[in-house]
C-alpha cells in the first residue's frame, strides 16, 4: 500500500472545507489512494488585532504550511489562490488550480438589498484596500470601518451591529453554504475581485513527481489561463495587500479578456486599463494591462497605503 497524500490546511472553516474538497477530489480520482488532512496555525490567522495590510510580510497564510512540506510533514498544501503571493518560496509549484467558482465579492446586510440602499454615512467593514477604494469611488458618504478574521466571525460582527453592511468573497460565503446572506453581488466589470479570486490552488513541492501526478488530474486549464492573467499584471505591478489591485480575466473562445484596476483606498480614485489577447499568452497581457495602468500614472498608488 502506497504512502497517505497528506494535506496541509489552515483551520478556518474555510481552509478546512477546501482541504475536504481537495482530499475528496483527489479519492475519486486515484480510487484507493488514502488522502488525509494535517491542520496548522498560520501567522495570517494569529494576528487578528492589525489589518493584513499593516502586518504586510507575503504569503502569511503560507509558510507554515511550506515548512510543514519541507519537513515532510504534508505532502501538499490548500490554499485560497488570493492567498498566495505572486512569487512562491523557492523549490514550490502550484501543482494545479481548481475551477474557479463565483469571483464576485458579496455585498451583505441585515438591513439593506445592495450598496445603493445603504443611507448616507452608513458603515461598512471591509479591511480590504481593493474594496474600501472600490466602495469610495462608488459612495464617498460612506464610513469604512476594519473587518478581520475568518469567513464565519466577520459575520458575527456584522449581525452584533457593528457595521450595516460587510463585502466578502462569493466563493467564501457560499462554500460555506452561507450563500443566502449575499443580498447583492458586486461584479465585474464595474467592480473587480482580487487577482484569483475564487479559485483553489494545490502547492507543492517542485521535485515531488509522484505527488504531482497525482495532483495533476485537478487542473483547470480554463481557470488557470484566466489567473495566470491576473497574477501576471499584479506581479508587474508589484501587488500585495498594502496596495488596492483589482484584476479579472474573461476567458472566451476567440480569447482572453482582462480587466485590471488599481485603486486608491483613502481617496477613492480608481484607475482602470483593459486589454484582449491576440494569441499571446496570459503573462504578456497581464503585463500589457500593466504598462497600461503605469502609464495613467498608477505608480503613485503602488507604494503602500498603510
Ligand atoms: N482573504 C481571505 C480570503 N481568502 C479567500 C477568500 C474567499 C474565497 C476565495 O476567494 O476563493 C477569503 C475571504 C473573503 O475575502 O471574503
Amino acid at each position: 500500500m502506497t504512502a497517505p497524500l497528506r494535506i496541509a490546511t489552515r483551520k478556518s472553516a474555510l481552509a478546512l472545507w477546501q482541504a475536504e474538497h481537495v482530499a475528496s477530489l483527489l479519492r475519486q480520482a486515484h480510487p484507493g489512494l488514502q488522502v488525509e488532512l494535517v491542520p496548522l496555525s498560520t501567522r495570517g490567522d494569529e494576528i487578528l488585532d492589525r489589518s493584513l495590510a499593516t502586518i504586510g510580510g507575503k504569503g502569511l497564510f503560507l509558510k507554515e504550511l511550506e515548512i510543514a512540506m519541507l519537513e515532510d510533514r504534508a505532502d501538499i498544501a490548500v490554499h485560497s489562490l488570493k492567498d498566495v503571493p505572486a512569487e512562491l518560496e523557492p523549490g514550490f509549484v502550484l501543482s494545479a488550480i481548481l475551477p474557479r467558482a463565483d469571483a464576485a465579492d458579496a455585498f451583505i446586510s441585515n438591513d439593506y438589498a445592495a450598496l445603493t440602499d445603504l443611507p448616507n454615512g452608513a458603515r461598512v467593514g471591509t479591511s480590504s484596500l481593493r474594496r474600501q477604494a472600490q466602495l469610495r469611488a462608488l459612495r464617498p458618504d460612506l464610513q469604512l470601518l476594519d473587518l478581520r478574521g475568518n469567513v464565519n466571525t466577520r459575520l458575527a460582527k456584522l449581525d452584533e451591529g457593528h457595521y450595516d453592511a460587510i463585502i466578502l468573497a462569493c466563493a467564501g460565503v457560499e462554500r460555506l453554504g452561507l450563500g443566502g446572506r449575499i443580498r447583492a453581488r458586486l461584479a465585474s466589470p464595474d467592480w473587480l475581485p482580487a487577482p484569483g479570486q475564487g479559485a483553489i490552488a494545490v502547492e507543492s513541492r517542485a521535485t515531488d513527481a509522484r505527488i504531482n501526478a497525482y495532483v495533476a488530474a485537478l487542473i483547470d486549464e480554463e481557470t488557470r489561463i484566466a489567473v495566470e492573467a491576473e497574477r501576471a499584471m499584479n506581479e508587474k505591478l508589484g501587488g500585495s495587500c498594502a496596495v488596492a489591485i483589482g484584476a479579472w480575466c474573461v476567458v472566451a473562445e476567440h480569447g482572453l479578456t482582462l480587466h485590471g484596476m488599481v485603486g486608491n483606498a483613502a481617496s477613492g480614485e480608481l484607475l482602470r486599463a483593459q486589454a484582449d489577447s491576440r494569441g499571446d499568452t496570459p503573462v504578456s497581457l497581464g503585463h500589457e494591462v500593466a504598462a497600461m495602468l503605469l502609464a495613467q500614472g498608477a505608480e503613485t498608488f503602488l507604494t503602500p497605503q498603510r
